[in-house]
């Protein structure tokens, strides 16, 4: 079977490292930098994410051209930040898309159109969500290089397509599941990002763990009352595609979105936080996109407001933090 990967970074290569432990699979990944490229060709691995993983040129085969990694694929895994996604799929047309289940690993919203991934795949490629899929769950590529036991779960409207794709990554190191509720992992997996910037701020302006319990918990509530309203559906929000996500990317030392966040609250400016983190927090652009569908849908969201008002509106981050702290109960 042939598996498209598209996207350079760190997840897109603990996923090729985790699908090439699969000897019916082989990889066909691309990514835009053709330094890199050269580099896996040559030498094996990816020169600038998790430098340190081997890969097996007869099992995966890097590109330049995003047409010549999906030819001949079943499968396209999507996995470069929401941001980037409609300038990497340029070059493709909806041919591409034929017959193709197409996977997101992306953790994130469109920011021009504010949609989820998969909305936007469905749109703009004609993909129905039936022949979709999303990767979720508490899983940094960090760990995943350092085969340390992690859990992912496959949500998608086809329940049949999300077991054997789970089926297809489940390895020594990683244990699969597979469930329906597509939406509700898409809009879990961008709130968590959201919830991790506001406890890195908070973290960074001198809250302790106290604090940070309280913001999750109620983050729990937030992300249950965006779900009730947009995407409702019977769910088990303590499964560990949803409650799960949210404490790995709340507490964890590789979190992107915490430590981006920190950053801010110990006084960065966003720009110097980018150049510091070379690496990319989806919740940044989120918060931005949930922020203006929230003008419709009028959910009470202090933890979204706090990090909106704090990014966006450039607003004293010491007033915001006090009126977060009288929202939170
Ligand atoms: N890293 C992780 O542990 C996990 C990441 N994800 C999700 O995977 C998606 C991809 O994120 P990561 O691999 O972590 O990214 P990363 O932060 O490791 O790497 C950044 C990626 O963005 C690309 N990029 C940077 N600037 C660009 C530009 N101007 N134009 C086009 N591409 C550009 C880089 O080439 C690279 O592929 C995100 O949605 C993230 O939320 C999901 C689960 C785990
Ligand atoms: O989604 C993730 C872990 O499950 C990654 O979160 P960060 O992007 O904050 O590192």
């Amino acid at each position: 079977m042939k598996v498209s990967v598209i996207g350079g970074g760190s997840w897109a290569t603990a996923i090729v490292k985790i699908l090439s432990e699969n000897s019916r699979i082989n990889i066909r990944w691309w990514m835009r930098n053709a330094d890199a490229v050269e580099h896996i060709r040559k030498l094996h691995h990816n020169p600038k994410y998790l430098s340190s993983v081997e890969f097996h040129p007869s099992k995966v085969k890097a590109y330049h051209k995003i047409k010549d990694a999906v030819k001949g694929s079943e499968i396209i895994i999507l996995a470069v930040p929401a941001a980037f996604l409609a300038e990497s799929l340029n070059d493709l047309s909806l041919k591409h898309f034929e017959n193709k289940a197409v996977i997101s690993a992306i953790k994130g919203m469109i920011p021009e159109t504010h949609q989820l991934v998969t909305d936007f795949i469905k749109e703009k490629y004609q993909v129905p969500l039936e022949r979709q899929a999303a990767i979720a769950g508490p899983c940094h590529a960090e760990e995943v290089a350092f085969e340390k036991n992690s859990y992912l779960t496959i949500a998608s409207p086809d329940i049949s397509l999300a077991e054997n794709f789970a089926d297809l990554m489940n390895c020594r190191y990683v244990r699969t599941s597979a469930i329906s509720d597509l939406y509700g992992v898409e809009y879990t997996a961008v709130m968590k990002n959201i919830v991790a910037l506001a406890c890195g701020i908070t973290h960074g302006l001198g809250a302790g763990d106290n604090f940070q319990a309280v913001m999750v918990s109620n983050a729990m509530l937030e992300i249950k009352r965006l779900l009730s309203a947009v995407a409702p559906a019977e769910r088990e929000l303590n499964a560990s595609a949803y409650l799960g996500d949210l404490l790995v990317t709340a507490y964890s030392q590789f979190s992107r979105n915490r430590s981006f966040g920190n950053m801010i609250g110990r006084g960065y400016s966003v720009k110097t936080a980018q150049l510091e983190m070379n690496m990319i927090a989806e919740g940044y652009y989120a918060v931005k996109s949930i922020a203006k569908l929230n003008e419709q849908w009028q959910i009470d969201m202090p933890i979204t407001r706090f990090a909106h008002a704090v990014l966006y509106e450039k607003n004293s981050l010491k007033k915001e933090f006090n009126s977060l702290k009288n929202s939170l109960f």
